[in-house]
């Protein structure tokens, strides 16, 4: 199936990336969120990243340019029904995401395939509440979309053949690499990444280290680009422990628990980078432990 008109639901972060690369890469793309803010903030940021790769030298300011014109932000979900895929990026709580697409579906085509951006959340239970189990499947970015190769692809028990194909499609498009998760609860790139920053929150609490002890340790001793309550802030702290709550639930082993002092930066609203606090204070110069 051709897809040449994809719907992205959720201007946040990945929504916003998802956009990017599907735009550059000559799709059309109308993008949709609650919040008017987000959608109204949705093609500057993306004109800010994609200023990165054009002074990069990595894409023409013509394709920039173009690429901003596929770029359609959308007031509401009805308007979708003319996409041939649509990529739900919203907020890692199920209960909002079938709530989307309990709202969306009477909006579609038969024919147009819907898929999830979940850092977590099976697949089979999702396209379960939809009227599209068969079409259905998990599209999982990486953060930031627009430098993160991989994509990880993920089939529900329901999902055909050709939906999955039409998918593996859409990644090679993006110039993207593929890797096949089988559909159990964080799948295989959050099932490995979660437990590790979980575990630098529990080192935090029991005192191990301080964050930038933590961080640096990592940084240093593993070579990652960022220390793991770094990347934490980068990801979300509100999506962290939504991932580890869905891991500690559908796999019920105590040592995916979440880290209590985790739940309590979420508690106090220090949400990572998106909240300007979480491990660390953005409001200042340079990043500073918040505690
Ligand atoms: C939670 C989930 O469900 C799944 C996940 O996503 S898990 C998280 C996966 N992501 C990671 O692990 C990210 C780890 N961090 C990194 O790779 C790097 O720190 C980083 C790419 C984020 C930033 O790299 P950096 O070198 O420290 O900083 P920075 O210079 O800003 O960016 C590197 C390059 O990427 C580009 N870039 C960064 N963010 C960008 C964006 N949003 N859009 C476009 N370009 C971007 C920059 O232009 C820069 O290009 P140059 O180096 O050529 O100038
Ligand atoms: N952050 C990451 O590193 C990664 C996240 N993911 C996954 O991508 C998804 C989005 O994450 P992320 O972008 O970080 O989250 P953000 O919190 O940055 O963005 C979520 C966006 O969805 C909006 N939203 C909430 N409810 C609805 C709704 N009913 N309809 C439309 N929009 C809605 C939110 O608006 P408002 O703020 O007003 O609520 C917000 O703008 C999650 O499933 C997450 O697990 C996948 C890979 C990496």
């Amino acid at each position: 199936m051709e897809i040449r008109r994809v719907g992205v639901v959720g201007a946040g972060q990945m929504g916003s990336g998802i956009a990017h690369v599907l735009a550059l890469s000559g799709y059309e793309v109308l993008v949709t969120d609650t919040s008017p803010e987000a959608l109204a903030a949705l093609p500057r940021t993306v004109a800010r990243n994609m200023d990165r790769q054009v002074t990069k030298g990595t894409v023409s300011g013509a394709d920039r340019d173009a690429a901003l014109k596929r770029l359609r932000p959308t007031p509401s979900l009805s308007l979708l029904g003319q996409c041939d895929m649509v990529i739900e990026a919203a907020t890692e709580r199920e209960a909002v995401k079938i709530a989307i697409f309990e709202s969306l579906v009477p909006h579609l085509a038969p024919r147009t395939i819907l898929a999830t951006n979940t850092s977590s959340i099976p697949i089979t239970r999702l396209a379960a509440r939809t009227d599209r189990p068969e079409r259905f499947l998990g599209v999982h970015f990486m953060n930031p979309v627009p430098v993160m190769q991989l994509v990880e692809l993920i089939r529900g028990l329901a999902t055909s053949d050709e939906t999955f194909a039409a998918a593996e499609e859409l990644v090679k498009r993006l110039g993207k690499t593929a890797a096949v998760a089988r559909d159990y609860p964080a799948f295989i790139v959050n099932r490995i990444l979660l437990p590790m920053i979980n575990e630098a929150a529990f080192a935090l609490m029991e005192g191990v280290g301080d964050v930038v002890s933590i961080d640096t340790a990592m940084k240093l001793g593993t070579n990652q680009p960022m220390g793991p309550l770094e990347l934490a802030d980068f990801i979300g702290l509100d999506t962290c422990l939504s991932i580890m709550t869905v891991l500690h639930d559908g796999l019920g082993d105590s040592k995916y628990r979440p880290c209590p002092l985790l739940r309590t930066y979420v508690e106090a609203g220090w949400l990572g980078r998106k909240a300007k606090r979480g491990f660390y204070d953005y409001r200042g110069e340079t990043p500073v432990p918040s505690r």
